[in-house]
């Protein structure tokens, strides 16, 4: 970002310059994933993956993970199915197999360098999950085959990088409309952290604020408003319903999370609502990541990877709206998730008072 900024403003060192930040937290999101499978930064990998790997571009990378059309017209109308026969189903099997060619390529390169560095035991410093995995098939293949550790790998990009991206994208926007709870949140760093140097992970413990920001921030945008489906395996009730077993469930956590039982003014911003003894969160109504058995494996690495990202924005650079007018916060659809319907834009420039700290990186 800030060798963006760089790039983008001419001469006056205190001058705003505009950026889209979707595509920026895209790129985040899926560098994140990327490293912890042992792959070079994605920023890096831009220029390597055309280099060295016939051509292929970040963005095409990301295309396959996130491909923009994925709506079956048989899901919804069943008469209609046939179509998708020709249209979707060709194109998720052409996307599968891609997907498979690309991670069985970064599986034998991550085999092939774990021999040359010696890597051989389970959390071995510096290893990556990928390489954690290959370390398993050693001691146990029969469990730990190729097709389980592809599959790993697979919902790590698909369920991980566009989720991250989308709630950056939503929490900045949100900072930017309340801009008093952008200065608290950078008051908060300056005063725990300092402006020598930059946020990191074991910071966050010491930033209540922003940690109640993303949790404000997953209570108001839902990327998934409802939860997977659940089937009930015996006949029970719920809130005064009689439901017999075998019947589909659906969690509606927007609704939850908009509850006026539950949550004062529930449409405001309010990251002070999850303060301390009077937190308004209580038994099950903030459900961002879902809840039982089948709960986001994710959610750990999900708060801090938010935290870190949206905290660094903060602390790095002054912000303000493109003009005078509030972030539109309309919902749209992106890769089948509930994302802002228009991408996040921007004014930015970074603080003075850290360009020192920038010029050491
Ligand atoms: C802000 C970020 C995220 C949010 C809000 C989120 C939310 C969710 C939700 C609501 C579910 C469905 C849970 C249910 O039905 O009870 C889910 C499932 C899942 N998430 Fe996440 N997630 C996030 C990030 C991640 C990340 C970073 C990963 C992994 C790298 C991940 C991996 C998964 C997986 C594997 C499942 C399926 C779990 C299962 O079916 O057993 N998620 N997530």
């Amino acid at each position: 970002m800030v060798n963006k900024w760089r790039r983008d403003h001419d001469k006056s060192e205190d001058q705003f310059v505009k950026v889209e930040l979707k595509s920026v937290f895209s790129k985040v999101g899926f560098n994140i994933v990327m490293r912890m499978l042992g792959v070079k930064p994605c920023f890096e990998a831009e220029e390597m993956l055309e280099a060295e790997k016939g051509g292929e571009r970040l963005e095409d990378l990301m295309k396959r993970f996130h491909p923009q059309e994925s709506f079956a017209l048989g899901d919804f109308f069943p008469f209609l199915g046939w179509l998708d026969r020709w249209f979707v189903v060709k194109k998720m099997i052409k996307l599968h197999q891609n997907r498979d060619v690309f991670i069985e390529r970064l599986m034998e390169e991550r085999r092939r360098s774990m021999c040359s560095s010696g890597v051989t035991k389970e959390g071995e410093k510096g290893a990556a999950i990928i390489d954690v995995l290959l370390c398993l098939q050693r001691a146990d293949p029969d469990y730990y085959t190729d097709e389980i550790i592809k599959g790993i790998v697979l919902i790590m990009f698909t369920a991980g990088t566009a989720a991250l991206a989308l709630f950056m994208e939503w929490a900045m926007a949100l900072l930017l409309n309340n801009p008093h709870a952008l200065t608290k949140a950078r008051d908060e760093i300056d005063s725990n952290i300092g402006q020598n140097r930059l946020i990191t992970e074991s910071d966050l413990v010491k930033l209540p604020y922003l940690r109640n920001v993303i949790n404000e921030t997953l209570r108001l945008c839902n990327f998934a408003p409802i939860l997977v489906p659940r089937e009930a395996s015996e006949d029970c009730t719920i809130g005064g319903y009689n439901i017999s077993r075998g019947t589909m469930l659906l969690v509606n956590i927007l609704a939850v999370h908009k509850d006026p039982n539950e949550w004062s003014e529930p449409a405001v911003f309010k990251p002070e609502r999850f303060e301390g003894e009077g937190s308004e969160r209580s038994g099950a109504n903030w459900l961002p990541f879902g809840m039982g058995r089948r709960k986001c494996v994710g959610e750990g690495l999900a708060l801090k990877t938010l935290g870190l990202i949206v905290g660094s924005m903060v602390q790095c650079f002054e912000w303000a709206r493109v003009g005078e007018e509030l972030v539109d916060m309309s919902v749209g659809m992106g890769s089948g998730f509930m994302a802002k319907a228009k991408p996040l834009e921007a004014l930015y420039r970074p603080r003075e008072n850290l360009l020192e700290v920038f010029n050491q990186i």
